[in-house]
């Protein structure tokens, strides 16, 4: 065992040094740099960043300023990034996972600068860089956000003065596309303006970011209140708000809407953020929040108009989140198309009742509300996994076009271009 530095260790590290090998990186200048976590560690380090690392006998700890990290030897052997183990041509894992022995043990380790070398029993070596480790650590994506936000109600929203997009640029530039992303990223919705009020245009617009989803309802619909379909959307009633296709195991991720025309009163459209609504509900009653984040429900379509004949089912809970760090990635609200439950016994029901109505009391609270007027030319995208939309009944004339978008494939296209996603 070989180690560096051991004159420098201080107090500090006293704990680990009674516990065995304890070795210590110093100034780690390029650490800000390659590690994206920096913003939380710059408050804690110094210039010098300090860590310490141990092998203890069933896992590898790894401490550098307060987070203390720990790595067990089956995940290290299986995340060995050699040329024998892994393709960094494909980005993928050669490495038989099942071959590894679940009671592995480095022989050895060392750390030679940033980087750490662990030797096997059979006698492979494997390279992680200090880095990489702090980087893919559980103890650091814990405490990551994997989708900063901007929760808003009509206030937020309003005075944040939200630029839309323009049709040229956000079609030809990527600077466009990408400003026009940031704040779909941000805030859930996005307008581009000076669109062509076509459905061909608005196609045009959707391919830009994303493939488009095609559900039953087609590629790119096209709808009037004439009820050719089995659903009040086909009608001129108000729509309280909602979010769309709760019936699919996976939820459409984004919605486009495209007014193309309008002659008549009415029709405005709803959206409310219900990140923000559910951000209300965690903090003043977080069981609550806890039990719409686990009981699961069902919600439906049942549809037999003319030649439509379909029916779906999804389940899921009406708050997802993910179990690491607790971040909400999507929303399911859609008192319309909620199917029975029964899936929880009757008391637990109860309390699910009394957690949806305190959601839907700040779903409902006016300041929470954002109403636009849609009109030809400016095409709303909706994040369908974030922000519910519903509109005000209307009189005359009104037509939409607009599709669903896949969410693994706009977020694609925001990565590539260098956002967070
Ligand atoms: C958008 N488009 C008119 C095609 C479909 C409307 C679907 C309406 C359905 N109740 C839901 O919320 O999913
Ligand atoms: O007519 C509208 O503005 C929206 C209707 C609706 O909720 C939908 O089509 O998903
Ligand atoms: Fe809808």
């Amino acid at each position: 065992m070989l180690c560096r530095g051991l004159s420098h260790l201080q107090s500090r590290f006293q704990n680990l040094l009674k516990r065995g090998v304890i070795c210590q990186v110093l100034q780690m200048s390029n650490f800000k740099s390659l590690f994206p976590l920096a913003i939380h560690w710059h408050h804690t380090a110094s210039k010098s960043m300090n860590c310490a690392w141990h092998q203890h006998e069933d896992h590898f700890e790894l401490q550098c300023a307060n987070t203390v990290m720990r790595f067990g030897y089956v995940w290290l052997r299986d995340h060995c990034r050699s040329a024998s183990c892994y393709n960094s041509k494909t980005h993928q894992r050669s490495l038989d996972t099942a071959s590894v022995d679940l009671y592995i043990k480095p022989k050895s380790i060392r750390l030679d600068e940033t980087t750490f070398f662990f030797t096997w029993p059979d006698g492979h070596v494997t390279r992680y860089d200090l880095d990489w480790l702090m980087k893919n650590s559980y103890e650091s994506q814990k405490q990551k956000v994997i989708q900063p936000r901007i929760l808003w109600n009509a206030k937020i929203y309003q005075q944040a003065q939200v630029p839309s997009a323009d049709f040229q640029h956000f079609l030809e530039t990527n600077e466009g596309l990408k400003k026009f992303l940031q704040n779909f990223l941000l805030y859930g919705i996005a307008f581009v303006e000076n669109v062509p009020p076509t459905q061909e245009h608005t196609e045009k617009l959707a391919e830009r970011i994303s493939l488009i989803r095609e559900t039953i309802y087609g590629r790119m619909w096209y709808f009037t209140s004439d009820f050719s379909r089995g659903d009040t959307a086909y009608t001129k009633l108000a729509l309280d708000r909602h979010t769309d296709t709760t019936y699919f195991q996976e939820p459409c991720g984004i919605q486009v809407f495209h007014c193309l025309k309008h002659e008549g009163t009415g029709g405005r459209t709803l959206l409310v953020d219900g990140f923000y609504a559910a951000q209300q509900v965690l903090q003043k009653a977080p069981e609550e929040f806890e039990l719409l984040s686990k009981v699961p429900l069902k919600h439906e379509y049942i549809e037999n108009v003319g030649e439509c004949h379909n029916h779906m089912i999804g389940v899921g809970p009406v708050l997802n989140i993910y179990p690491w760090n607790k971040e909400l990635y999507l929303i399911r609200y859609n008192n319309y198309d909620r199917a029975v439950i029964n899936t929880v016994p009757y008391d637990i029901v109860h309390r699910w009742y009394t957690a949806h109505r305190t959601l839907t009391t700040e779903l409902r609270k006016p300041e929470n509300e954002l109403w636009v007027k849609l009109k030809p030319g400016k095409v709303l995208f909706i994040d369908n996994w974030r922000v519910l939309h519903g509109r005000e009944a209307f009189t005359g004339y009104r037509q939409l076009c607009g599709c669903y978008l896949t969410r693994d494939d706009i977020l694609n296209t925001a990565r590539l271009l260098g956002l967070q996603a």
